[in-house]
């Protein structure tokens, strides 16, 4: 594996004034490549020089730190997506993210990222013990508030851990593959929802507890694992940061990485300034300014495309494509967060070869048209919505809206009714609007459609759906929609916002990013249905996909690439006016060939190298 560098001038510049400074000095020799490939005596020592490096350079530990560090992410899907679809749990689990994922900043400046995570392992665990074993609802709250706040210390520690530790060429992998656990967390939940429907009673149980296992394997994890050592270093305990930096890197010889963090975070700490709170100082600095500005709009894109109601809807959907079963739409749901999951993958495999932002802004495309797709989809069905051709003679019927219904489409969207017909081949027959039972919207109130055991016969309630032959495009549509989403715009705003701060603001700018992720995941999702009452599904959904595309202008004019760069070199992308810097991609198709030869090192190709002298 060859290891590519995109590197700008001014830290070229930085980079070699250290490796010179450095010849001589313990044995360290470094050479800088000349415009001719002169300087390298032979080919061979070439090869061997590489090879060498490719031993050295990617030491196994760090995916090991990454995969520990990443159980978190699958906590992170895992306990939202044992929930979805009950509201309340929801919004309490999510508003304690919210809420704790802003402490955390406090905490990970104060503890440093391990603690924190070890921490939200322990909220994990407990929460999943309190949750199995819960009497009633109340402790049911408590244990999903516990999760919630496991949940916001994971999802902004976990990247910011893995980036501090991951060598630049791989950091965008290994801190997407953290978004990769979130979907396959997403993944495995669906799997326990269809496995555990089939249990009447207690289901629920089994799946919170579930939860404890990677949670404690985790917690166990973290007693062996380092902290990360640009925390040691900015907390001045430079022997600890010297060691775990050369545990981290395979015991290669880390003094030009350390000595470059250390002055990087020193410079980085006087030009920042001033005193006062680190959000007060970021937001007085321009450059962290600006990284907050793009971080926290990357987070709350991501949520206004919607990938939570696509996602949560997509059991409907399929419903609505003739899915009746609900055990079969619950198993086939799962596809949909396979679909994810399986995207997010290529996402892994992308991010290191195209850089986040190209990644990014063909996500997002992509994501806009799927929504549009969808929701032509729902337009569609929408025209083509059946009639409803019985009106039955209750009493209860006089005082209630749905008997003012004519179609279907009006009658779902209203929350108090759904539509009860009996479907004879491709026909539809009887088809009524009553109200829904108040206690499960699985029923009507009354009628045919109140009654499990007179539902057998072809007869069917659908609550928040119209049967439709045009279900098929909104599949298609949701098919598009998560192959676009999932390999872009759903890691890339954690990956970016792990490595746009100064780390002097690097906890506090991943909170607030992380707490606009989790804000915008509870708007979004509480105010769905009422969107769909006022706006119809086509409206929210064209409503979503002009939100997408609001998100590409934002994207294309402000975020710049952060590719194989350091972290202490990202800063300087922001130096400039906030969206001229989406166009400062000048200096990205250069790349460096950066390789170590025993003890020494050496700049095997640069296709540049000329800038540098
Ligand atoms: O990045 C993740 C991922 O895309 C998930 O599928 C989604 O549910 C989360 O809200 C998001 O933050």
């Amino acid at each position: 594996m060859s290891r590519k560098h995109d590197y700008n001038l001014r830290s070229m510049s930085n980079m070699m004034g250290e490796r010179w400074r450095k010849a001589g000095d313990a044995g360290e020799r470094s050479l800088i490549k000349a415009p001719s490939s002169a300087s390298i005596s032979s080919q061979g020592a070439t090869r061997a020089a590489r090879k060498q490096f490719q031993q050295d350079v990617t030491p196994g530990f760090v995916y090991v730190l990454a995969v520990f560090s990443a159980l978190g992410g699958f906590l992170f899907g895992y306990d939202t997506g044992v929930i979805s679809g009950q509201e309340l749990l929801i919004s309490c689990t999510v508003t304690a993210a919210a809420l704790s994922a802003l402490l955390g900043a406090f905490l990970n400046g104060l503890f440093g990222r391990r603690v924190c995570i070890l921490l939200a392992s322990f909220f994990f665990a407990v929460g999943g013990i309190v949750l199995s074993s819960a009497p009633g609802k109340e402790v049911l709250l408590a244990g999903r508030l516990i999760v919630g706040v496991g949940l916001g210390i994971a999802s902004m520690t976990v990247p910011v851990y893995i980036a501090e530790s991951s060598p630049p060429h791989l950091r965008g992998q290994l801190v997407t593959v953290n978004t990769l656990f979130i979907t396959g967390g997403q993944f495995t939940a669906s799997l326990i929802d269809g496995a555990f429907s089939y249990l009447q009673q207690n289901g629920w149980r089994y799946m919170f507890g579930l939860s404890v296992i990677p949670a404690l394997l985790q917690f166990l994890g973290f007693l062996f694992l380092p902290e990360s050592p640009r925390w040691l270093i900015q907390r001045g305990l430079t022997q600890k940061a010297r060691r775990v930096l050369s545990q981290i890197r395979g015991n290669q010889n880390i003094d030009e990485e350390y000595d470059s963090i250390k002055n990087s975070i020193e410079e980085e700490e006087k030009d920042s300034g001033g005193d006062g709170p680190v959000i007060w100082r970021m937001l007085t600095y321009p450059p962290t300014r600006r990284a907050l500005l793009v971080g926290c709009s990357l987070q709350m894109f991501q949520q206004l495309s919607g990938i939570n109601i696509v996602m949560y809807y997509s059991a409907t959907i399929l419903q609505m494509s003739g899915v009746r079963d609900d055990k079969l739409a619950i198993w086939l749901a799962g596809i949909a967060t396979l679909t994810n999951f399986l995207f997010t993958l290529l996402g892994v495999w992308l991010v290191e070869r195209v850089g986040r932002r190209k990644l990014t802004l063909g996500s997002i495309v992509g994501t806009c048209f799927s929504l549009s797709l969808l929701a032509t989809g729902f337009l569609i069905s929408a025209q083509h919505s059946p009639p409803v051709t019985f009106h039955p003679l209750d009493p209860a019927m006089a005082n209630s809206s749905c008997s003012k219904y004519q179609l279907c489409e009006p009658c779902m969207l209203d929350p108090g009714c759904g539509f009860c017909y009996r479907e004879n081949g491709s026909a539809l027959l009887a088809s009524s609007c009553v109200p829904v039972n108040k206690a499960s919207t699985e029923q009507a109130a009354w009628g045919r459609c109140s009654n499990f055991s007179l539902m057998k016969d072809q007869t069917y309630w659908a609550y928040n759906y119209c049967p439709s032959s045009y279900s098929w495009l909104v599949l298609l549509g949701l098919v598009f929609y998560l192959a676009a989403f999932a390999p872009g715009m759903g890691p890339m705003p954690w990956t970016i916002n792990s490595e746009i701060y100064p780390l002097w603001a690097r906890s506090t700018g991943n909170a607030c990013a992380a707490g606009v992720n989790w804000t915008f995941n509870i708007l979004v999702s509480l105010t769905f249905l009422h969107l769909a009452q006022y706006l119809t599904y086509y409206g929210a959904f064209f409503l979503y996909s002009s939100l997408a595309l609001l998100g590409f202008i934002f994207i294309y004019g402000c975020l710049p690439e952060t590719k194989g760069r350091r972290l202490e070199e990202i800063e300087a992308l922001f130096e400039n006016q906030l969206c001229s810097c989406g166009a400062s991609d000048s200096d990205e198709g250069r790349q460096i060939e950066y390789i170590r030869v025993k003890g020494s090192n050496y700049h095997l190709s640069d296709n540049d190298a000329s800038d540098v002298d």
